[in-house]
């Protein structure tokens, strides 16, 4: 801002707002529409103000709400009312907005803290309750949720849109606050050079194609990474079977199961080429160990001499319940919110409402990289970095998929990607897997994202020429 004149920003932000609702969201292209705007007293309603404006001169009709008319943006005000614009009272509100095309949410933006209050809870819940049939564009951000957590710590809007200037928010990628941003739109403001190191990444094909393991012309299959899956369990020997058919899609150059007879009968039924063995002792040697996925009770002994090995370690579902107090080599921790909260002695749904807090402290008491699994899922380190995942999908939400990613993931830890590395790039790729499952299964099983694990690699591989 320093280096710009006056509302420089602010008008960079107004004209990519403009631009996103005339091309993408209202089809007349503004002319004759109905907009509203609902403006609160910051720089957020300022941007709604003077989107507003631009609005009203390409032809819409534009009314807006100002939830506190003394300090309503100046500049912002008068382009309005001089572009023909009309304020209306905060009691005329659902008139306005049942016969309206848009609305522009601009009452809080990242200045916003704590959820709204009063006139804007009120003016949200009309929206919430369908009481306009026009698209909702949220401004920057939903109006109310928290933008740096991706909390809802309070009511808020729920929007069809959002239109978001100069870079990402934790809050757009976050669940429940993601989940009321609708589809969002990055405006470029110019902000790029002077910003600094994020505190969260979201990664994109390039970086995953980036880390993902390239075997090398004299790769061969001990080089590549052998990873342990300690995994499965007589009640559920399936688990065992979908964790090691993730692990040897992840790249690494062999897979050697540890368990008992019946379970390794079953997982070298389906998978021939991975080796089995009874123990963590003696199954071979591996770089990385998967513990846990279907483990069930009685395994403590086994769970404690894999961890012994020193190696990096994920550690999934029952293994969670036979954690070192802290880790002092590479971990990556793999819980869903249920085993989040029992390891933190929360609720589950206090893990749902903030998981981006509950996965960092967890990631700093264990000294672990947590993968907080779920609607979202975030991808905590220790030393503060935090991955979040944007390929999700609840098609998910299945049986055994967690036991995919486990193996995945276990599997790029061998091939020597860190835990953060391993947990988000595995992430990413069971998420495509899931949307390519649900594309061509309907509503797919474990075993159906895990077919497509290979057709997710090859893609991405070869977005970057990789042969
Ligand atoms: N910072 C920048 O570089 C740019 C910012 N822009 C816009 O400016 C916005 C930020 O503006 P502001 O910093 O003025 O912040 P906001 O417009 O988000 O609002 C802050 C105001 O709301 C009050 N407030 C906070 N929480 C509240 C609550 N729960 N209920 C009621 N009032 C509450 C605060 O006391 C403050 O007066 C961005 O979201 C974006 O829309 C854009 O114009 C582009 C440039
Ligand atoms: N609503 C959802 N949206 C997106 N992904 C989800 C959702 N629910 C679950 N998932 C994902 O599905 C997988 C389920 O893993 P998990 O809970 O461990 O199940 P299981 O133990 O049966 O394998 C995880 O990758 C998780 O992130
Ligand atoms: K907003």
């Amino acid at each position: 801002m320093a280096r710009l004149p006056p509302g420089a920003l602010m008008q960079r932000a107004v004209a990519g707002l403009v631009t996103v609702c005339t091309r993408r969201i209202l089809r007349s292209g503004g002319y004759g529409a109905r907009v509203v705007v609902l403006a609160g007293a910051g720089n957020n309603g300022g941007d709604a103000l003077w989107a507003g404006a631009r609005l009203a001169r390409r032809g819409a009709h534009a009314d807006a709400v100002l939830l506190n008319p003394e300090k309503a943006h100046a500049e912002g005000l008068t382009a309005f009312r001089a572009a023909g614009g009309r304020v209306v009272a905060v009691a005329d509100a659902g008139e306005a907005l049942a016969g309206a095309d848009l609305v522009l949410d601009g009452m809080l933006g990242i200045g916003g803290r704590g959820g709204l209050r009063g006139d804007a809870a009120a003016l949200a819940e009309l929206l919430a309750a369908g009481r306009t049939a026009g698209a909702v564009v949220a401004v920057d951000l939903p109006s109310g949720v928290d933008p740096d957590t991706g909390e809802t710590p309070g009511p808020h809007v729920v929007a069809d849109h959002t239109v978001t200037f100069g870079t990402g928010k934790a809050a757009l990628a976050i669940d429940p606050a993601a989940a009321a941003a609708g589809v969002v739109h990055h405006v470029d403001i110019g902000l790029a050079p002077y910003l600094p190191e994020p505190a969260l990444t979201v990664l994109d094909d390039a970086d995953v194609a980036a880390l993902l393991p390239d075997p090398g012309r004299e790769s061969d299959k001990y080089s590549r990474g052998v990873v342990g899956v300690l995994a499965g369990s007589a009640q559920f020997p399936g688990a065992a079977v979908l964790a090691v058919g993730g692990a040897l899609h992840g790249g690494a150059g062999m897979v050697r199961y540890a368990g008992p007879d019946a379970v390794a009968t079953e997982v070298r039924q389906r998978w021939p080429e991975a080796i089995a063995g009874p123990s963590p002792d003696t199954v071979g040697r591996v770089q990385a160990w998967t513990i846990g996925s279907g483990l069930g009770d009685g395994r403590g002994a086994d769970v404690e001499a894999a961890l012994a090995a020193g190696l990096p370690v994920l550690v999934d579902a029952d293994g969670l319940r036979s954690l070192p107090s802290r880790f002092d080599g590479p971990a990556l921790l793999t819980p869903h919110a249920g085993e989040l909260a029992r390891l933190l002695d929360v609720e589950r749904a206090e893990v749902e409402a903030r998981r981006l807090h509950h996965a960092r402290e967890a990631a700093q008491r264990w000294n672990a990289v947590v993968l907080l699994k779920g609607s979202t899922t975030v991808v905590a380190a220790p030393d503060g970095r935090v991955r979040v995942n944007p390929t999700g999908t609840s098609a998910l939400a299945a049986a055994g998929t967690g036991d995919v990613l486990a193996g995945l993931a276990g599997s790029l830890l061998a091939g020597r990607l860190s835990p953060l590395d391993a947990g988000s790039v595995a992430a990413y790729a069971h998420g495509l897997a899931g949307r390519r499952a649900a594309a061509s299964a309907g509503y797919p099983s474990a075993g159906d994202v895990l077919a497509e694990l290979p057709a997710v690699v090859r893609s991405l591989r070869g977005a970057v020429g990789a042969g």
